[in-house]
């Protein structure tokens, strides 16, 4: 086994000497070629390509390739050793394949979807078709800066281990992650690349267990994109939507780092806000999760009622639809057109233009070319005036009352007409007085009240960005190649009802897993809600059930909050890396309080560290001061709400100066240490999690309680530690295995 091991080494060795030499004298022959800089268009195309090559090239030398795949083509003598890299690259004297192959090429396929066995096995070429043959070795070779680290098989045709194993998997799973997403290009899992790979048209829909690697697979499909349909797409004209900025920020290397730049990413809500020129508060999103999440007590009931789910679904289409067609029927002012006594283009003659001629055009432009129209009419009528000062006279007066006449027109403003909807401002002649019915009076109420405050919220864009598609017309749109909505469960249908027009092809990817929608009272709660938007021939549902972030014994706990407190089918399966067991540590109740709460029980005050701190933020602390000893590069404290964050936060600064405080506003994600409410730890990931106040003075035994315990405790990579006084809410209980106490705790000395 050592000996085979030795001689694997040695092979990859020579080899990579080989590939490094070819490519350091490629690198160094086009480092020598001097840059043009002329004007001549041809020759500057051609620097242009040698310039990506340089940077290629540059990048390539540092790690050519992560794996081999030996693989033998039906009806060819011979079997072909195929490196596949993060970007391809050829030899100077062109051989039968690639020296290094890009992960995205159809051959490069077989790397990620072959999972064992003897059988052949095939892959799809757009030239050829489909190529049959077998695999005889599928191995994982681990370059850093030049250097061969490891080498790994996880499939040799010719010994007898095990089909296809996870060894190569696991040890990258084991690695500590610092404060960035990474790409997962050598460990690619075959489910996942089936998305990945999926054809371009179509609406993906993935429904994926915390820690699938959702987020991950739509940045490699992006680059695949790019990839395989290059004469089709630009990386400009695709966007990401994600959560907020942080996260935006938290992802930002992936693409980079897979060869890809310049795709837009951006929330839902600065996105639709820059598209109708409206500003939402600061605060918007703050105010929304205040009123969530930061509330002590029960979640209020959500219903189809409720006024973000009632607006984010598609039953206020007919209603704006119907409004901004009566806008539209009414909007040739009454009355003729005098542009000075005694001169009249009747209405009807404008009439005649709005409804007939200019009729298929959106309503503003409609406006815009009759009002044109009219002014052409004016000049004409002008240049018959019988003198000078005639014309002087009736000049000024038509453009006096051609401003005026323009002004009764109805004045094509999404807000301004979301306002009249909800009649939170006065109605145009001709309108009922009562808002439409189809409006709940509840949501109706609630509408009014934020408008009338000028609040606008961020339920209130899809439908203002229909009003302003509906005004505007289809060519007022720059329609993307490509959207990538992330955490889709949050997402509501008219937000997709709405990109949709915004996209060519319907060419989606929405990722989101329903065991996570925290935000309920606006997003999905069914994928059929999203689906159904679609003609089923237009949209595709694939589920990812493998969890490669947490550890067994992670995963297996949060499952266990799922299915005691949500009751959910949706269980992740772990990949078989063990860990240390979840750690359930209670202090004595009489521990319990908020944060800041009295300090009580102080024990031995002057040796602690915190020695004004109550008991609970000591155990805290103490629990905080053993991970972060750890050679964890990211630890996070998670709390029910942010005001217990901030509290926590300040109180356990001067212990932990470099302790990050995570709140809403925040664009940057620094790593390290943290605190943050649990809602604002979506999608990220930590790995140790400390989740504080696990009790039931903090969370209930609703399903959206067990959703929130089960988004915090899927954010550990490697260690999850609950710590509570008091009784544990049911869904932990029925998860929890041993429980320990924290008697002397706060009176221990943390390690430093
Ligand atoms: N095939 C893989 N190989 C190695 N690591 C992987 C693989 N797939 C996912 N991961 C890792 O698993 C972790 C979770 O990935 P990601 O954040 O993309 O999952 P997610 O489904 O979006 O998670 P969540 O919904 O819980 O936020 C990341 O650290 C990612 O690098």
């Amino acid at each position: 086994m050592e000996e085979t091991f030795q001689s694997a080494y040695q092979e990859e060795q020579s080899r990579l000497d080989a590939v490094l030499y070819e490519i350091d004298t490629q690198l160094e022959r086009l480092r020598n070629t001097p840059v043009y800089t002329g004007h001549d268009y041809t020759e500057q195309v051609l620097e242009g390509i040698r310039e990506e090559r340089r940077n290629a090239l540059a990048k390539l030398r540092q790690e050519p390739y992560f794996g081999r795949l030996d693989f033998q083509e039906n009806g060819e003598g011979q079997r072909k050793a195929l490196y596949i890299g993060k970007i391809g690259a050829d030899r100077d004297e062109a051989g039968d394949h690639p020296m290094v192959i890009d992960w995205r090429a159809p051959v490069a396929s077989l790397f990620y979807s072959f999972t064992g066995g003897r059988e052949p096995v095939s892959y799809e070429t757009p030239e050829e078709g489909l190529i049959e043959g077998l695999v005889y070795l599928k191995r994982n070779v681990v370059i850093r800066k030049r250097i061969l680290e490891r080498v790994a098989d996880t499939f040799d045709r010719e010994s007898d281990g095990p089909a296809v194993s996870d060894e190569f998997l696991v040890y990258r799973l084991g690695e500590n992650k610092d404060n960035r997403l990474r790409d997962i290009v050598s460990t690619i899992q075959e489910e996942q690349d089936r998305i990945i790979r999926a054809a371009k048209n179509t609406a993906l829909i993935i429904q994926g267990v915390a820690g699938s690697g959702k987020t991950t697979v739509a940045l490699h499909r992006l680059a695949f994109l790019l990839y395989q349909y290059k004469e089709q797409v630009t990386a400009e004209k695709m966007i990401i939507f994600a959560p907020n900025r942080m996260f935006l920020d938290y992802i930002s290397d992936v693409l980079p780092e897979l060869g890809v730049g310049n795709i837009a990413q951006s929330t839902f809500a600065d996105w639709a806000s820059e598209a109708l020129g409206v500003e939402l508060a600061p605060d918007a999103a703050q105010e929304t999760y205040d009123r969530w999440f930061e509330r002590t007590g029960p979640m209020p009931a959500l219903t189809e009622e409720t006024p973000a789910r009632f607006k984010g679904s598609t039953a206020l289409v007919p209603v704006i639809e119907e409004a901004v067609g009566l806008l539209e029927e009414t909007a040739v002012p009454e009355g003729d057109f005098s542009p000075w006594d005694g001169k009249i283009l009747p209405r009807r003659m404008i009439l005649d233009w709005h409804d007939r001629e200019y009729a298929p055009y959106a309503p503003a432009r409609r406006k815009e070319r009759v009002l044109a129209r009219i002014h052409r009419w004016i000049e004409m009528e002008l240049k018959k005036s019988p003198s000078a000062a005639a014309l002087k006279e009736r000049k000024k007066k038509a453009a006096q009352r051609e401003k005026a006449y323009a002004a009764k027109w109805p004045k094509y403003e999404p807000a301004g007409i979301y306002r009249i909807i909800f009649r939170a401002a006065k109605v145009p002649a001709g309108w009922p007085v009562e808002a439409p019915d189809a409006i709940p009076a509840s949501v109706l109420k609630d509408t009014q009240k934020a408008l009338k405050k000028g609040l606008l919220r961020e339920e209130d864009l899809p439908p203002m960005l229909y009003i302003h598609y509906l005004l505007n017309g289809d060519e007022s749109i720059q329609r993307f190649d490509h959207v990538v909505i992330d955490e889709a469960q949050d997402f509501s249908p008219f937000q997709i009802f709405m990109l949709d027009r915004y996209v060519k092809g319907h060419s989606f990817t929405i990722l989101g897993d329903l065991s996570q929608g925290i935000h309920a009272y606006r997003g999905v709660h069914d994928w059929s809600e999203m689906s159904g938007l679609f003609d089923p021939s237009d949209t595709a549902y694939h589920a990812l059930t493998r969890s490669y972030r947490s550890t067994m014994e992670i995963i297996e706990f949060a499952n266990g909050i799922l299915a005691h407190g949500v009751g959910s089918g949706l269980l992740a399966v772990p990949v078989f890396r063990s860990g240390s067991p979840v750690r359930l540590i209670r202090s004595e109740p009489a521990a319990t309080g908020s944060a800041g709460g009295p300090a009580s029980g102080s024990g031995n005050g002057s040796d602690a560290p915190l020695p004004d701190a109550s008991p609970r933020v000591r155990v805290i602390a103490r629990a905080l001061a053993e991970l972060s000893g750890r050679e964890y590069r990211t630890v996070a404290v998670l709390t029910r709400s942010l005001a217990d964050a901030e509290a926590l936060h300040a109180e356990l600064l001067p212990r932990f100066p470099g302790l990050n405080l995570i709140d809403g506003g925040m664009t940057e994600y620094k790593g390290g240490l943290s605190v943050l409410p649990i809602y604002l730890s979506k999608g990220l990931e930590f790995d140790a999690v400390l989740l504080a106040d696990a009790d039931r003075e903090h969370y209930g035994e609703a399903a959206w309680d067990a959703k929130l315990l089960y988004v915090g405790c899927t954010r550990a990579l490697h260690e999850l530690w609950l710590l509570g006084s008091g009784e544990l809410p049911g869904a932990l209980a029925a998860a929890a295995g041993a429980v320990e106490t924290a008697e002397g705790w706060p009176e221990a000395q943390p390690e430093a």
